[in-house]
């Protein structure tokens, strides 16, 4: 058995906003038949703490970040977890990251630090029962432990891997906490944490973790590069060595569709239209399930969308995120019939949308590795998706050369501009319109293997090269 500590600030099922909670969700469960016993360290919102009840107390702090705390071990959701019982920090109602006003809570910085902190300190032998051989750290929230591990526990038998799961969050502070953070000033360089005169939980991870990864190969590649480095490239290129990209993976009991064949599916198109307000229509259903960000490209998803209503084709979205695009897309469903949205975060109406689409767009500008086209596939919804990152690592484009192979599994466009996504609803309506090789893709979706299997086996021959006793 392998011994891992996993941190988290959000975990499935019990607190999710976004992918990272699908992801350290899934890993235990996948890594557990290959002798991983993986226990998931995350913070005790409120609705974590409902989940867990009372628990055993494992470990005290009086003086966390400034207030009292205590890890709880307990079972919930199918987990092992470790939760960080610290009201003071996290006793708190709204979202994880931030408060009913939608603004992120101003002490964040602290509240991860301290998740950071006690992570570091069950890495460094601080449990009496439990000692991990391995700190797996998720993004910036957790990118303080591997720096807090080898400032105060260098000794400790333990080996740490960080996981971007998006760049874009750097988890920055301002340069005058270092003695809130606990962080040492001598940290305070190019070389250390420091980012711009602040202080980057990130990057402190980024330079101290022994081996780095993030969601797909692809991605890998492309932290390296000014364009999708997001200031951290330079940093990523000092440590390419232990960098690599390990794809996600689908927990495919969760996710798999009630109809074998795609023949079953046109049951759920027809539940999909009647749900959202739908008429019938000649061409395909496009569904999109996502965040409302710059990242996901569904501005150029607006400006595309007319060529894919003139060839028949329509648009059900959900999602939730930026006013903007939100009242961008309540204009378009005004004006037409074929485009239906809801805004908001609903399990059971995203799960509806990729059973019934025919199609699943993701015309993210940057994806570091994306899950919906994987459900996406699994469902034989076809993905039509920018090629970038974790799409590009996943999807088989009808290209000639797919198309004559029978490989092809989807629609990839290229560069992520509206033009270019104009040009892919040409395609995948033309698709569309060829009823057998449409079913062919839809089959080779099925087929596409999306499950854990392969990537559990990466991250565990990952773990088993960081075991240091
Ligand atoms: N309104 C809504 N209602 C219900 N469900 C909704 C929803 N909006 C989104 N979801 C769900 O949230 C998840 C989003 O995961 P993604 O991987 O697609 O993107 P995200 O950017 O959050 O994740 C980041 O981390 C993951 C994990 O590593 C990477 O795959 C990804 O590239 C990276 O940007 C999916 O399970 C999706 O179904």
């Amino acid at each position: 058995m392998i011994r891992v500590l996993s941190v988290t600030s959000e975990c499935a099922p019990l607190v999710k906003t976004g992918g990272l909670a699908d992801v350290a969700g899934a890993l235990p469960g996948a890594l557990a038949p290959l002798g991983v016993e993986m226990r998931t360290l995350l913070p005790g919102y409120p609705r974590v703490m409902a989940a867990v009840g009372r628990g055993k107390a494992v470990l005290e702090d009086p003086d966390l970040f400034g207030g009292p705390a205590r890890v709880i071990a307990a079972r919930a959701g199918g987990l092992d977890l470790l939760v960080l019982d610290a009201p003071h920090l996290f006793g708190r109602e709204g979202a994880p990251y931030n408060g009913p006003d939608g603004r992120d809570w101003p002490d964040n910085p602290e509240r991860f630090a301290a998740l950071g902190w006690v992570a570091a300190e069950i890495a460094g032998g601080a449990l009496t029962d439990w000692q991990p051989q391995v700190l797996h750290c998720h993004d910036w929230q957790a990118g303080l432990a591997p720096w807090y591990l080898r400032d105060r526990h260098p000794q400790a038998p333990v080996g740490s891997v960080l996981t971007i799961h998006n760049i874009a969050f750097q988890g920055l502070a301002p340069g005058d906490r270092l003695a809130r953070l606990r962080l040492p000033p001598d940290g305070m360089t190019p070389g250390g944490f420091e980012y711009w005169g602040n202080i980057s939980a990130l990057k402190a991870g980024l330079v101290a973790a022994d081996r780095i990864t993030t969601v797909s190969p692809t991605y890998a590649d492309e932290l390296l590069t000014p364009e999708f480095g997001m200031g951290m490239e330079g940093v990523l290129r000092a440590r390419q060595d232990v960098l690599s990209g390990i794809l996600n993976g689908v927990d495919l009991d969760a996710w798999t569709p009630s109809y074998k064949t795609p023949a079953g599916k046109r049951r759920y198109t027809a539940r999909l239209r009647a749900a959202m307000g739908l008429p019938a229509a000649d061409g395909p259903l496009c569904v999109v399930v996502s965040r409302l960000t710059h990242q996901k490209g569904l501005d150029l998803l607006l400006e595309a969308l007319p060529r894919l209503l003139d060839e028949g084709g329509q648009l059900a979205l959900l999602g939730s995120g930026e006013p903007g695009l939100e009242a961008a897309f309540r204009t378009a469903a005004a004006r037409h019939p074929g485009v239906a949205v809801t805004f908001g975060y609903d399990e059971a109406l995203a799960r509806l949308l990729i059973e019934g689409g025919d199609a699943i767009l993701v015309p993210s500008r940057f994806e570091p590795c994306g899950l919906t086209q994987l459900y996406g596939l699994r469902f034989g919804t076809l993905p039509l998706v920018a090629y970038t990152g974790g799409l590009a690592d996943t999807v088989i484009d009808a290209s000639p050369a797919g198309l004559r192979a029978g490989v092809a599994t989807g629609v990839q466009f290229h560069p992520v501009s509206a033009a270019a996504l104009s040009r892919a609803f040409d395609r995948l309506c033309a698709l569309y319109r060829q009823p057998d090789l449409w079913l062919r893709m839809q089959r080779n979706a099925m087929r596409h293997p999306v499950g854990w299997d392969q990537s559990a086996a990466e991250y565990a021959a990952l773990y088993d090269g960081l075991i240091r006793t």
